[in-house]
């Protein structure tokens, strides 16, 4: 067992299909939604408003600064899916080419940075979430089995003289953060 990908607990059962390469020269592993999910469209928000609540300065009720700081939030979509790999390697996610031009969507992190480590951590079991955001003039509909982006596994080097980490990831999104 090199590398690859298992259905995590939550979604086993559920028809959430392990990701697979289209073509035979394929670099990239196509990752589907393992829900259906509406992106919100941005422009659909009123972000002088969201502002003005987030600021306080429109009479607005805290619940309200926190509903708009919600929106602002790039959305994680589901994959049910989590990555095994050696050590030495990164799983990276990477848009859909046609993300952009059919949908207006981007992966607002840019690429996804799967850690060897993330798989089966205590937290969420390693399951894999690929943030995105609809900058497109409608909103995107997305289907459960759809496919949202694609994974390549590449090895990645190290520095010489590294003070190496011995911490144990416990999550993903932030849970290094002290
Ligand atoms: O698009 C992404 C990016 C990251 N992750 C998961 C896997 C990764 O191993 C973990 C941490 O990602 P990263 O190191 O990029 O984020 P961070 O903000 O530094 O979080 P942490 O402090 O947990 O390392 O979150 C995803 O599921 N999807
Ligand atoms: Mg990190």
């Amino acid at each position: 067992m090199t590398r690859g990908f298992k259905v995590v607990k939550a979604y086993q059962g559920k028809d959430v299909k392990i990701p697979s390469r289209a073509t035979k020269n394929a670099a990239g592993y196509d990752f589907e939604s393992a829900a259906d999910f509406t992106l919100p469209s941005i422009w659909k928000m009123d972000f002088i408003k969201i502002l003005r609540t987030i600021r306080k300065e429109q009479p607005f009720s805290d619940g309200d600064a926190e509903k708009a700081k919600k929106i602002l939030k790039p959305f994680l979509i589901p994959t049910g899916i989590k990555a095994y790999m050696a050590p030495n390697e990164v799983l990276i996610l990477a848009n859909r080419s046609s993300g952009p031009l059919k949908h207006g969507t981007i992966l607002p992190n840019g690429i996804g940075v799967i850690d060897a480590d993330y798989y089966d951590n205590e937290s969420n079991e390693g399951e894999i979430f690929i943030q995105l955001i609809n900058f497109g003039l409608f909103d995107r509909h997305i289907k459960k089995g759809e496919r949202i982006g694609q994974g390549i596994f590449l090895n990645y080097l190290v520095a010489d003289d590294e003070v190496s980490a011995s911490s144990v990831r416990t999550g993903g999104f932030g849970s290094s953060d002290k």
